[in-house]
């Protein structure tokens, strides 16, 4: 690692101005830097105007409303109100006004129409009342403003501010008001009105220690996290005052939020800086998230965004560089975005554009690396490593941006760095941690090396902190993990009888290859289960689609999504019950990834590993570098937490007949597919030759059908055989298995016993394709 930068005073500054940040000031002081949050008392609220005639008004008479405030809740969970700066381009009228508001605001004069002017007794000054809004100005529901009378409005307002005059409107409203209880928290009085305050909002003081601004607490608590994870307590101090930080903790624990929180409090941050629109516009990215797959990206960018759009008053632009969607759009995006999220191939294909947008990316405040294990790692390397070299380059390589201020300082020395993981290689870990020592000497030598990299990540302390929340335990603690031992060519049989046994669970189904995702889900849908692929040949609006009607709250709860790797990082969709590993995975990380996407942010969920018997001493020996240290911790004698579960005889015999039938019919549709795919190329590459075409003669002459792979090749063709009537028959019969329950040896008596409820299985609850008591898995 290089030596010490010198930043750390920069990151104290920032520390003690994030501190700042939360000591609110009175609204009713003259203090400059007011910010807009007022109590209720402090609000002008305007009765609402009810029909002269309105039958049954009920609870409504006396019913007040009030517009362009923000409900802020504070981490004691009392409810305050932040007067809104006007941004949406209604009409004119209301940039007037945001424009006055925001001047008495700075003034630190809050007394105009939303903020209630003084009382006699509050106060003895200020008698330059502005009446501000009327009732029809500022409802939402008001029907489009004519323009002519929003002149005229806006004249009268001036005029009114001009002179100043007791409105009526005001005293009236003094009248009617009833009058508040004074043991009624102001809060709480909101919480009545406001029914969605009330359902939406939770007590968030289990952050208070972490010293958030009003607006995050307040998306924190409408979100409904009422603590921080594990992770989050530890890194969001350590990020805002700010450190470059390693952060490891297990799956689903909360880790995007652990970086995202400090985000956003910067974006708050900085944007209170900026009151200009224009200058916004202007500004350049201050985040950069990296991310391995496209999927992960779309879900920090989700998951960030709710953040944002939750905080009142917060408009952080999120731009979301992947591939397989537009470029030109994805640039447009990033030239005008605050945090930008991607996979490094995209996001380096569109810095390399020019356009000067390297040299706005210069000026991020935080390089986040997600999933760094994954990302610092081949595959992904070639990108990051360009990636990381623009950012930092100082000579003027890079196109120029015209925009741009030519004298601005490039301000890629203030960048922090953050890189997260659930796993983290031995040596990674150990040279994140500091621990490694640096070899130095010709860093061109050594240009595949993780030394390298790490590096050109350039840390802006020497060592950044290293926050590793469980070092004892990898998996998430409500995961379950089982093995299945099955022989190798029936692994479709057992697969099939796991999710029989587990009729309303949300699975997900990891395979070593595309192929294989290709054909057990037309195998299982074969079998009217619920299943849908994902894998990176996909189209990306098909590998979207397939996520979203897989995670989709109105799905079936017992769809099934069968993936690569590929959904293995950092997917999180939440009720998925079940992880089955139709293939063994290659790697103990691979393993805890995988596993992760079940029993996340403190749920409970099963990892079961489908496994032949020749594959048996593998996975225990993954298993065992998974568990390591739990079990030297917990003496030699600790058994594996892997359990070994049994499947019924019974339900696998049972289960054979139909999937034959429904093998026979994929394996003919997949084989139809590809033999149409190959002939359709064979047949344009010969008609481009200008020659005849024959398929069989073809296959003679490569020696299709002989040699390696010729097994196949020879079922491939027997498979494509089938007919359709044949086919047709084939469905036909596959239908009448699916329709009769799987019956294990139920005799009438057994029925009349009473061991089956017999009214659930008719109200479709329970797993109903068994008839007759069937042991659980118990697991
Ligand atoms: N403080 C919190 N309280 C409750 N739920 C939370 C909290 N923070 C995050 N979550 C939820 O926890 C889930 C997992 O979070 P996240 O995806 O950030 O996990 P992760 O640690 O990045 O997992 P992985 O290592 O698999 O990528 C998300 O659904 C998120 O909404």
């Amino acid at each position: 690692m290089g030596q010490k930068r010198g930043r750390d005073a920069k990151a104290q500054a920032l520390q003690s101005k994030k501190r700042q940040k939360n000591t609110k000031s009175n609204p009713g002081s003259d203090d400059s830097s007011w910010d807009g949050i007022v109590g209720i008392d402090d609000l002008n609220w305007k009765e609402v105007a009810l029909p002269d005639r309105l039958e049954d008004a009920g609870g409504f008479f006396g019913l007040e409303e009030i517009d362009g405030v923000d409900i802020v809740r504070q981490g004691s969970g009392e409810v305050r109100f932040k007067v809104r700066k006007q941004r949406s381009p209604l009409n004119a009228l209301g940039q007037v006004l945001t424009h006055e508001l925001g001047k008495q605001a700075k003034a630190g004069k809050p007394k105009k129409s939303i903020v209630k002017t003084p009382s006699v007794e509050d106060t003895a000054d200020n008698g330059d009342e502005w009446s501000g809004f009327s009732d029809e100005e500022t409802k939402k529901t008001t029907p489009p403003v004519d323009q002519a009378q929003v002149k005229e409005d806006k004249k009268s307002k001036k005029k009114e501010k001009k002179e100043p005059k007791e409105p009526k409107k005001e005293a009236k409203k003094k009248e009617t008001k009833p009058a508040q209880d004074p043991s009624f928290k102001t809060g709480l009085s909101f919480a009545a009105l406001d029914e969605a305050a009330e359902d939406d909002g939770m007590d968030v003081s289990a952050w208070d220690t972490l010293g958030l601004s009003p607006e995050v607490s307040t998306s924190l608590s409408r979100l409904k996290f009422t603590a921080p994870t594990s992770v989050q307590k530890a890194c969001i101090p350590a990020i805002l005052d700010g450190h470059d930080v390693v952060g490891k903790a297990s799956t689903g624990s909360g880790k995007t939020l652990a970086f995202g929180i400090p985000i956003i409090e910067y974006y708050l941050e900085k944007k209170g800086k900026k009151t200009d629109e224009g200058e916004k516009d202007k500004s350049s990215p201050m985040a950069l998230i990296l991310s391995p797959t496209r999927e992960l990206a779309h879900q920090l960018a989700k998951h960030i965004g709710e953040l944002n759009a939750n905080a009142p008053d917060t408009d952080a632009r999120i731009a979301l560089l992947t591939g397989g969607l537009s470029i030109q759009k994805q640039q447009r995006q990033l030239a005008g975005a605050d945090i930008v999220i991607g996979t490094p191939g995209r996001v380096w294909e569109i810095l390399s554009t020019g356009q000067g947008l390297i040299r706005k990316m210069k000026h991020i405040q935080f390089l986040v690396v997600d999933e760094a294990d994954r990302l610092l790692s081949e595959g992904h390397f070639k990108e990051v490593e360009e990636i990381l070299g623009a950012l930092d380059r100082q000579e003027n390589g890079d196109i120029p941006d015209i925009d741009e201020d030519a004298t601005a300082e490039p301000e890629s020395d203030a960048r922090q760095t953050l890189v997260f993981s659930a796993t983290f290689h031995r040596d990674l870990q150990q040279k994140l941690a500091g621990k490694g020592r640096w070899t130095g000497g010709d860093l061109m030598d050594k240009k595949e090396s993780m030394e390298y990299l790490l590096k050109k990540l350039n840390f802006r302390e020497e060592k950044p902190k290293f926050i590793d929340v469980n070092p004892v335990q990898q998996m998430a603690e409500g995961l379950k993990e089982g093995i299945v031992e099955c022989p190798a060519m029936e692994k479709d049989l057992y697969l099939y009888s796991i999710l029989l046994y587990h009729p309303k669970h949300r699975t997900l189904v990891f395979t070593n290859s595309i192929s294989a995702v290709r054909r057990l889900t037309q195998l299982l849908q074969n079998l009217q289960l619920p299943a849908l692929a994902l894998h990176s040949s996909m189209a990306q609006k098909a590998r979207l689609r397939s996520v979203e009607r897989f995670s989709s709250p109105s799905s079936n709860p017992s769809s099934i999504l069968v993936a690569t790797d590929v959904a293995a990082r950092g997917l999180d969709i939440k009720g998925i019950d079940c992880v089955i590993h139709y293939h063994a995975p290659r790697t103990a990380d691979t393993y805890v990834h995988r596993s992760g996407r079940t029993a996340r942010a403190g749920a409970i969920g099963k990892s079961i590993i489908i496994c032949a018997p020749e594959e048996v001493v593998g996975v225990a020996r993954l298993a065992a570098k998974v568990h390591a240290q739990k079990s030297n911790d917990a003496g030699p004698t600790k058994k594996l937490p892997l359990e070994s579960l049994e499947i019924d005889r019974r339900v696998v015999s049972r289960v054979r007949p139909r999937m034959t039938l429904a093998k026979r019919i994929t394996d003919s549709t997949l084989a139809k597919e590809k033999i149409s795919a190959e002939d359709n190329w064979l047949r344009t590459a010969a008609d481009d030759l200008g020659v005849e075409y024959d398929s069989d003669e073809f296959d003679e002459s490569q020696g299709k059908g002989r040699g390696r792979g010729g097994g196949r090749h020879q079922r491939e063709k027997q498979a494509s055989g089938i007919t359709k009537n044949e086919m047709a028959g084939l469905r036909a019969e596959l239908k009448q298995h699916l329709a009769q329950r799987i019956n294990i040896g139920v005799s009438e008596r057994y029925l009349t016993a009473g061991r089956i409820d017999i009214e659930a299985l008719l109200r479709g609850e329970g797993n109903d394709s068994f008839l007759g008591h069937l042991d659980p898995l118990n697991f």
